[in-house]
């Protein structure tokens, strides 16, 4: 007994001795490459930091740190990963030197349907399929989908007045969620539905419960992605199957739908446009889309865009509500150039004070608060060695929060994106949606959503503190919210005025 206990208690210690020695293999890759680096834990990498400043206020601690050098190095549990700090650096990186770091750096591997989305995709594979979608979200294929926003902002329009009558205090991030989700809903997935009114309709459920996820499989699989295939055979999944499952019906019955219908063509959302690159002979050639791949693009429009503008639409509401002068800048504007009309797609586009305080509400939250690549093939930059499969992080939120860059960087002030100081600044200083051929695709249509849904909001009311409004907002440590929410309340303007 006391033998096999021996022998029970030394297979353990060596097992645990192995687990240290895998988490901590790369722990002195850093020495190597010459890149100073705060001292990871054994096991958890620099993930402890993460956790005791919050993944806003790290990015600013490390920076600041090593404010002397171009690049510092960090651990993402077990992988090594080296942030740049250089502007110029950057842009090599994202630009010059891009098809050394053309994929994103990615620990995950998702499966289908959604395995194939242009986020994670690498390589060639991600060069076919976003030059297939690139034309999706041109100019003239984003103004056919404007007529989807501008329902939606009217929608999003009716009940807050509804509240504002009601005299309710307003959560805004709430409220944008909802409009966001039924903007997807409609672009992406032909559905019309009122999230705000109907909150348990059965796309808003499903897509929620994708979005949320499993958090815990999640963690696991963020700390030791070996164990995904595992967890997903004993049926524990990031995303949950049934609700993946769901989507992709709604896709599938669309299309087949749309088949059939003599309107096909002329709805104008996501599915209308890429319905045509599903042609068996355009497979075959690799020029058009398979099913599995419209499936992950349809899922990827919904989680790139969901949480990323309802964070820049709640986020600039309340700096507007916050910042009256700079709210009524925008009212004259909006006034000026659309009186009383909808704001419609060619309206929007001139509006350039609007588009300066979504600029600066932007630059102080980012919805993305870095960019991620991946080093394909070793390369030396400006005396740095990037090794092959190295991830590197550009850390937009410190970067876009320099006071070199942009002084006394915790004030709202719209004027730094007036043409005359954009033109003196570094072309990376300012990164909300990446940049080179691997940035936001639907930059264009989030700009689009962000701008009609505000004119439209402060064509009729104005935003204005409440009881429960905490300003400056307190940044959650794990996400993009404000921890005590953003509360304000709206006024009428023909009353107010
Ligand atoms: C305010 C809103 C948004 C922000 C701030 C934002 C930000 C970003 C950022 C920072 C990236 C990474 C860029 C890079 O690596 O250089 C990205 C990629 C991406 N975004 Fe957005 N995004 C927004 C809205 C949207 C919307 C509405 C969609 C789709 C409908 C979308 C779809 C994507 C996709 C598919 C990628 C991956 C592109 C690729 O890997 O080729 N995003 N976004």
């Amino acid at each position: 007994m006391l033998c096999t206990l021996v022998i029970l208690g030394a297979v353990l210690l060596l097992l645990v001795a192995l687990f240290v020695k895998y988490m901590s293999a790369h722990h002195q890759v850093f020495k190597k490459l010459g890149i100073d680096h705060p001292q990871p834990r054994w096991i958890v990498g620099n993930f402890d930091l993460a956790m005791k400043h919050g993944m806003f206020e790290v990015q600013k601690v490390f920076y600041n740190k090593y404010k002397e050098k171009k690049v510092y190095g960090w651990f993402d549990a077990r992988r090594p990963v080296i942030v740049v700090k250089d502007l110029d650096m950057v842009k090599d990186i994202l630009i010059k030197n891009f098809n050394h770091f053309v994929d994103h750096y990615s620990f995950l591997d998702f499966e289908p349907p959604f395995h194939d989305n242009l986020l994670s995709l690498r390589g060639d594979h991600w060069k076919r399929v976003r030059s297939i979608i690139s034309p999706t979200f041109s100019s003239g294929r984003i103004k056919r989908m404007a007529s989807h926003v501008e329902k939606n902002a009217k929608i999003l329009l009716e009940n807050l007045q509804h509240l504002q009558e009601t005299g309710e205090d307003v959560e805004l991030r709430e409220i944008s969620s909802c409009f966001t989700l039924d903007v997807i809903a409609s672009t992406g997935f032909g559905l019309d539905i009122n999230t705000l009114k109907d909150p348990k309709n059965e796309f808003a459920v499903e897509a929620n419960k994708v979005m949320n996820g499993n958090r815990i499989v999640f963690f696991v699989v963020w700390f030791l992605p070996a164990l995904s295939g595992i967890l997903a055979k004993l049926g524990f999944h990031m995303l949950p199957k049934k609700s993946m499952e769901y989507l992709a019906q709604v896709i599938d019955q669309i299309i087949e739908e749309r088949k059939h219908d003599d309107k096909k063509n002329k709805v104008n959302d996501f599915i209308d446009l890429v319905m045509n690159a599903e042609t068996e002979a355009g497979q075959a050639s690799g020029k058009d889309l398979t099913r599995s791949e419209i499936h992950s693009q349809a899922i990827i429009f919904l989680f790139a865009g969901f949480d990323t503008i309802a964070t820049a639409l709640s986020f600039t509401l309340f700096h507007l509500a916050m910042h009256p002068e700079c709210c009524e800048k925008v009212q004259a504007e909006v006034d000026a150039k659309c009186g009383k009309d909808i704001p419609d797609y060619d309206k929007v586009q001139t509006l350039t004070y609007l588009d300066m305080c979504i600029n600066e509400s932007i630059r102080l939250t980012p919805p993305g608060i870095f960019i991620s690549r991946q080093c394909v093939e070793d390369i030396q930059i400006q005396g740095v060695h990037f090794p092959k499969d190295m991830a590197v992080i550009i850390p937009t939120y410190a970067i876009q929060t320099d006071p070199e860059i942009f002084p006394e960087p915790e004030k709202f002030d719209p004027e730094r994106f007036s043409p005359e100081n954009k033109v003196n600044r570094h072309p990376m200083a300012f990164l909300p949606f990446g940049q080179g051929p691997r940035n936001c695709i639907g930059m264009r249509l989030a700009l689009l959503e962000l701008k009609i849904a505000l004119a439209t909001i402060l064509q009729n009311l104005t935003p204005v503190p409440c009881s429960k409004t905490v300003y400056p907002a307190k940044l959650s440590k794990i996400q993009t919210r404000a921890m005590d929410g953003l509360w304000v309340k709206f006024q009428n303007r023909k009353i107010a005025n």
